[in-house]
């Protein structure tokens, strides 16, 4: 037997951007939480620097190293596949089932100790992922291992990616005013808009949006939508009558819309935090929309076969099970057969329903909060893991 410290000190992540923001978006908060709170060595390889550099401004697209937050940041563009022993991190991430380089699973295979191999999956409600939740799958050429390590709602799951002191950040900024108000004035919001109801709105392209639109206008509760630049692009240019682009906005009836630019990540909390209701899509900003502790809408990813909407009723029955008002909202959001289009009703049964599906919030925000945070259970399991192989 090979004798090595249980607790490993580096990491590496291999992540490949499918399209949107979501995976890099998720791994690059995983890796920067894992340098900053654990102390650990972490590489992050991702193959589309463009995309990363949108959430993070500070990325070099030309680089093909660099270090970002005391995070190296690694450009993963088929520059060889020649590794050794040396180069492999204690844990290796496979973020999403990418393939890692041929050649780092052959240097993984011959280092002492071999590494502990992760594959990081997609966020779900669904049940069966309570079964599946760090199951080994052998490789069939090599002496190695990988498990599944799944995010998830429940304590049979790997929980929820979120920072330490997230949520006292979000309560000193809530509690300042003056914070706040600052913050939106420097993505445009004028003084008079921050009284209205605010929402912000960040979903696909084929979300009703233009519908949505002509409710609010028409409704009795004036409504500011904070929509940031190319979110729903054709809808919000159709309603200002002109190009969607940050700083442009236009009234009509009872509602504005107004675009903001598309802020860095950590900006992005303080907008959920500042608004009243939060339109959020895919992975990330779904999690810190439930964070956020405020009323939010989910608008799933798209798959085919309308897999997405089973795994939307996943997640509603968990979170909205007695909130029929947000639970009809969110199924017709999502265009789920025969969910309703009448958008006025809709809206007027979430927005009176709000005070309790803000109680809900809060309430399930906690609940997440003692399932420990996905990079500490990570930790956890791999620590357990290079014990348990010792
Ligand atoms: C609107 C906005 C978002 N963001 C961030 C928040 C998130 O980290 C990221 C958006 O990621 P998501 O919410 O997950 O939505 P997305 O649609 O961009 O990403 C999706 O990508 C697919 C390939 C995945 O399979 C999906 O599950 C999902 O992750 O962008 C900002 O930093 N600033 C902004 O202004």
């Amino acid at each position: 037997m090979i004798s090595r410290p249980a607790t490993p000190t580096s990491l590496a992540i291999f992540c490949k951007v499918v399209d949107n923001y979501g995976d890099i978006g998720i791994c690059w908060r995983l890796s920067r939480q894992l340098r900053r709170e654990h102390a650990i060595d972490v590489t992050l390889w991702v193959d589309n620097l463009d995309s990363f550099r949108r959430l993070c401004p500070a990325v070099d697209p030309g680089a093909l190293v660099q270090l970002v937050e005391g995070v190296t940041v690694r450009h993963w563009c088929g520059q060889g596949d020649v590794f050794a022993p040396t180069d492999v991190a204690d844990i290796v991430i496979e973020f999403f089932a990418c393939d890692i380089p041929p050649g780092y699973i052959d240097a993984m295979a011959s280092r002492t100790p071999r590494p502990v191999w992760l594959n990081l999956e997609g966020l779900t409600a669904e049940e069966w992922v309570e079964g599946c939740h760090t199951l080994p799958s052998m490789h069939p050429r090599l002496p190695l291992t990988k498990h599944f390590f799944f995010p998830g709602f429940t304590a049979r799951t790997g929980g929820l990616l979120g920072e330490a002191g997230l949520d006292a950040q979000r309560r000193q900024f809530q509690s300042d005013a003056a914070a706040k108000a600052a913050f939106l004035a420097s993505l445009g919001v004028t003084a008079s808009e921050m009284a209205l109801t605010k929402v912000s709105l960040f979903c696909y392209p084929d979300a009703p949006v233009a519908a949505l639109f002509q409710a609010w206008q028409a409704s009795g509760r004036a409504v500011v939508c904070l929509v940031p630049d190319g979110v729903a692009k054709q809808a919000v240019s159709a309603f200002l009558g002109a190009d969607a682009a940050a700083g442009a906005a236009a009234t009509r009836g009872a509602l504005t819309v107004r675009v903001l630019p598309f802020v860095a990540q950590p900006d992005y909390d303080k907008l959920l935090w500042a608004c009243d209701v939060n339109f959020v899509r895919g992975e990330d900003s779904f999690v810190r929309a439930q964070w956020a502790g405020k009323p939010f809408v989910w608008h799933i990813y798209p798959q085919d076969e309308n897999l997405h909407h089973v795994k939307l009723r996943a997640f509603l029955q968990r979170y909205a099970a007695t909130l029929d008002s947000l639970a009809q909202f969110s199924l017709a959001w999502n265009g789920v057969a025969g969910a309703g289009g009448d958008w006025a009703a809709l809206w007027q049964a979430l927005a009176s329903d709000l005070p309790r599906i803000g109680q809900r919030a809060d309430d399930w925000r906690g609940e997440m909060a003692a399932l420990g945070g996905l990079s500490s259970n990570m930790l956890n399991f791999a620590s357990a893991l290079r014990s348990s192989a010792q």
